[in-house]
């Protein structure tokens, strides 16, 4: 038996006798908590009166609760940890040492009892670095007493499945390569994988800073950005338990079905799962009293197909040139909204001078449209001084009904309407408020418009903000943002995948918004594709600085097609799923309609249990053939992935969605265009 398979076999058992414990002391616990509910119902009518007694059982009752928890998650780690306890090994022989000191690394710490040196190390603890950023040779890292040198004797990896040594040899270069090729030649998962065992130096460089307030990674498609953001948001909760909860953290992801994509690799790395938001949503909800319904990204984005000289429009309101037009309008609203008068009540009487004076300087801080109850809170006050009586609910409505009507509207719907005619655009149709619909490109604007005149309430609870998709972010989206979470924020996208018709390169107005000290780092090497797609796909983009990884697959097809039945005929002849060949394909189009006639097609072709049709309301993403939009897809990746297009002229938003396609290939990729034009295929 080699060394390793005698360490790991020691790791086994010492891991099941530890679970075995734990089981015992959950069981404890358990019975622990049950005494304590019964003692506190047979005797809580004889606690003391001041509830001391009881105060006492609700803290000895919670504080078991919080050990059973514990001890459960810790279960869950290392039984997790019984499949494969560790990946790599790391013999470093300290300066001033004679004899190297092993490190296992692994998914999480392992030790035979709490405080003992770990047998496995977590991938996040400080000696752990010397495997992802050193090869063999003087080496050093960062321990909490101070920087620890030394040299690193050899490095080691492994694959352990099933508690069984797949293979173990040593690297003495970075990261191996060949294990990274079989890593990423493997079949895409249904969703990300974590990628601890194989992080590169650059990646990790990202996942452990943790000296940036405001982290910005413009990454190339396929190059590590969405996996390496999770992982540092695992790197953070590991190094800073004390202050950052999992509940503090928010990704603002694009969508659903992204979502459930990432969603288990925290837990795979022993973290609970973060808040998701899509901001879309965030803001429909914050705009339903401006608007019960607001139109969806979506469905912009299909109308901007089939319209193109409709897409202007969107940009046009997000752009830094209307906001400073809507700033205009802000400071002119401060006098003309306003109609303040004397106001009196009783024998009562405050003169329309004194509240000028109280709304224009007093609290002048305070947003236009809450001011006044700003004032009108002070007058209530300076009443009842006076009075020497609180005022009754109906007095109360009284005086709130007379300072609001100093307002001459407070409908945020209609002072953007009105700010739209002032600059010369057309109005927002004048109706009911049941009947509002806001259009996506109004749907920022007004919330901006609502955030500058009524205080928005800031989302204290979140002290680190993901932010996906950068490039897919208006400007005017990040001045939201910034007003609402003042809050360390790693932000990551690419500039050749946004869904418009140009590029757009947050990173030149970012600082303007967020503050110089931002520290921007760009990512080149692409992981996902073949080098055939990925070269295929940077040509689509104009991409020249690309650097792939060495891994090849078969050429990218692309075949031209007279009429969608022949090309539903090819992509069910190519189509290599499950049972003996890939988990994922998908067949992407540029439209909605689109995608769902062809899943129509290929359903009657396959049957109609072998096909996902995937729209904006999905909320998983399926093993097997998965039918959608680009716009869907993003993020996304798949083993085979058929491209359609052809009915909408190619233009530049034609090319970006069909960059966008191309990009979610990992091996096999096809790119059929159903001709429009005369000639026959
Ligand atoms: N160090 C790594 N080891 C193994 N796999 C990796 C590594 N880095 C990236 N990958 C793989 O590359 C693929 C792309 O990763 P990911 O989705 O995080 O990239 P991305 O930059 O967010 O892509 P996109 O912007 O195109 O959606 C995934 O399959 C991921 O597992």
């Amino acid at each position: 038996m080699t060394d390793q398979t005698a360490y790991l076999n020691l790791v086994l058992e010492k891991l099941n006798e530890r679970i075995v414990k734990l089981n015992l002391s959950l069981q404890e616990g358990a019975k622990e908590v049950e005494d304590m509910h019964e003692y506190y119902w047979e005797n809580y009518t004889e606690m003391d009166q001041y509830g001391y007694e009881d105060y006492d059982n609700q803290q000895a009752l919670l504080n078991q609760l919080n050990t059973n928890q514990q001890q459960m998650h810790l279960k869950h780690r290392f039984q997790k940890m019984l499949d494969s306890p560790f990946f790599g090994r790391v013999d470093f022989c300290y300066d001033g040492e004679d004899e190297a000191e092993s490190f296992y690394i692994g998914i999480g710490n392992f030790a035979e009892r709490t405080g003992q040196t770990p047998l496995v190390y977590d991938w996040r603890a400080p000696v752990s670095g010397l495997f992802y950023d050193f090869d063999r040779g003087e080496a050093w890292y960062e321990a909490p007493g101070g920087r620890m040198d030394g040299e690193i004797v050899s490095k080691w990896q492994y694959k352990i499945k099933n508690g069984k040594m797949v293979y173990a040899f040593e690297s003495d270069v970075k990261i191996d390569d060949d294990i990274l090729k079989a890593e990423l030649g493997a079949n895409g998962d249904v969703q990300l994988k974590n990628i601890v065992r194989t992080i590169q130096k650059e990646q990790n460089a990202i996942i452990r800073n943790t000296s940036d307030r405001i982290l910005v990674i413009q990454g190339a498609a396929g190059s590590g950005k969405t996996s390496v953001a999770l992982h540092r948001i695992a790197y953070l909760l590991y190094h800073d338990r004390k202050n950052l909860k999992s509940s503090n953290i928010l990704i603002l992801s694009p969508n659903g079905v992204f979502s459930d994509y990432i969603s288990h690799i925290l837990p795979e790395l022993g973290e609970e799962n973060i808040q998701e938001m899509s901001f879309d949503l965030f803001a429909y909800r914050e705009l339903k009293d401006v608007a019960p319904d607001c139109e969806d990204r979506y469905d912009m984005i299909e109308r901007n197909l089939v319209h193109p000289k409709e897409r202007g429009r969107y940009w046009e309101k997000q752009s830094p040139d209307f906001l400073n037009q809507m700033e205009g309008y802000l400071m002119e609203l401060e006098d003309s909204l306003m109609d303040i008068r004397d106001f009196t009540y009783r024998n009562y009487e405050i003169k329309a001078s004194r509240i000028l004076t109280l709304f224009y300087t007093r609290f002048l801080e305070i947003p236009l449209l809450s001011r006044m109850d700003a004032v009108r809170e002070y007058v209530v006050d300076d009443y009842e001084t006076l009075a020497g009586r609180d005022l009754n609910e109906e007095e109360q409505q009284y005086f709130y009904d007379q300072f609001m009507a100093m307002y001459e509207t407070r409908d945020i719907y209609v002072l953007y309407s009105r700010f739209l005619e002032s600059i010369g655009m057309r109005p927002l149709p004048r109706v009911w408020y049941e009947k509002r619909m806001l259009r996506y490109e109004d749907v920022y604007p007004v919330l901006y418009l609502k955030y500058r005149l009524v205080q928005p309430a800031k989302r204290a609870g979140v002290k680190h903000l993901v932010i996906d998709e950068m490039q897919d972010y208006t400007p005017m989206q990040y001045q939201i943002l910034a007003m609402l979470f003042p809050c360390k924020m790693t932000i990551l996208g690419d500039k050749a995948q946004t869904m418009d018709e140009k590029q757009q390169d947050v990173l030149k107005f970012l600082p303007g918004i967020l503050g110089k000290k931002l520290r921007k780092i760009v990512m080149n090497k692409s992981y996902r594709n073949t080098v055939e797609i990925a070269k295929y796909a940077a040509e689509l983009a104009g991409i020249t600085d690309l650097e792939l990884f060495e891994r090849h697959g078969k050429p990218v097809v692309e075949e031209v097609f007279w009429k969608p039945e022949k090309a539903v005929e090819k992509i069910a002849e190519h189509l290599r799923v499950q049972p003996d060949g890939y988990e994922t394909a998908a067949v992407l189009t540029m439209t909605d309609q689109e995608a769902w006639e062809l899943a129509k097609a290929l359903k009657e072709r396959l049957g109609e249990d072998s096909v996902t049709y995937m729209n904006k309301d999905s909320s998983r993403f399926k093993k097997g053939i998965t039918v959608t939009t680009f716009y869907l897809a993003k993020g996304l990746e798949f083993d085979q992935v058929f491209t359609v297009w052809g009915r909408q002229p190619e233009d530049a938003l034609i090319r970006q969605a069909k960059y966008i396609c191309a990009t979610r290939a990992l091996h096999e990729l096809y790119m059929y265009q159903i001709a429009s034009g005369e000639k026959q295929v």
